[in-house]
């Protein structure tokens, strides 16, 4: 496949080095400061976009390449509030969207773990739910994408909350799960959810080693995307 790399930074490089370690080959890596090559390539020849760049630029790029009739794969945080844009540009235009907060295998198994603890404690008392997200002092974001993700799950699953917050963002209530957002070096991604009570307390973690599990689920979704059309997810590419 001949993929387009929208965002070259962290995370564009490592999936362009998996993507050619896979045999396929890469048309352009654009950055913030070469986006004038963009209009020198042939869309026709793209097979796929992959786009993680940032949040104030994800939707300029994600456009440009919906537009030319370009898949695009994209798991760039932080600017979801705009999706339902995206979304409706790719069914106009009969194209192809696929969005993760998290391309990991194993933060898709913890996203499906999480959601069943929250259905099993909804059938209990006592206990305070909290989040906490780990990540690297460059992230652009917070909280993260995927924490966003695991506090949807809780809430879809857990009764007694109806919303987020950050902490430190005056919204304490029992109804509202507090996520805090920790920026330590290098941590590529930690996620914690615990349940506590007087008792006990109920933990469950996922900590990313790397950034290679982001990597890699990204190039193997550009790999299954070909021929795909509409707005997609990983509910879409995953058996489970
Ligand atoms: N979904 C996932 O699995 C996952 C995993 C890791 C990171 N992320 C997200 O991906 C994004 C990128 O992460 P990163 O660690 O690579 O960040 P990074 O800061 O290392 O790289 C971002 C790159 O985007 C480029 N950029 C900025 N504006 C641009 C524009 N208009 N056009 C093209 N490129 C532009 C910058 O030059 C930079 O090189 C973040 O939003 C992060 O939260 C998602
Ligand atoms: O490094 C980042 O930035 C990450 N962003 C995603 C998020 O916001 O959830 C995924 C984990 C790494």
């Amino acid at each position: 496949m001949n993929i387009l790399i929208l965002g070259y930074g962290k995370m564009g490089k490592i999936i362009s080095e998996i993507a050619e370690s896979r045999g396929h080959s890469i048309a352009a890596k654009i950055n913030i400061d070469n986006r004038d090559e963009l209009s020198a390539l042939d869309p026709a020849k793209i097979d796929v976009a992959i786009e993680f760049s940032q949040p104030e630029a994800a939707i300029e790029n994600i456009k440009w390449a919906i537009e030319r009739g370009i898949p695009v794969v994209s798991g760039t945080t932080g600017w979801l509030s705009k999706k339902p844009e995206i979304n409706r540009l790719t069914l106009e235009k009969n194209g192809a969207f696929f969005y993760a907060s998290n391309f990991s295998i194993g933060v898709n198994v913890f996203f499906k773990v999480n959601e069943m603890l929250a259905k099993l404690m909804n059938e209990t008392s006592g206990y305070q739910v909290s989040l906490e997200e780990i990540h690297h002092t460059e992230k652009k974001d917070a909280p993260s994408g995927t924490a966003i993700t695991l506090a949807q799950g809780i809430i879809k699953n857990y009764q007694q909350l109806k919303e987020w917050h950050l902490t430190g963002e005056g919204k304490d209530s029992e109804h509202s799960l507090p996520i805090t957002a920790k920026r330590i070096d290098p941590a590529p991604g930690t996620h914690i959810i615990r349940y506590s009570s007087p008792i006990d307390e109920i933990e469950i973690t996922h900590t990313a080693h790397s950034r290679q599990g982001f990597a890699l689920g990204a190039v193997l979704v550009s790999e299954w995307i070909p021929g795909k059309k509409g707005v997609l997810s990983m509910d879409d590419f995953l058996s489970f």
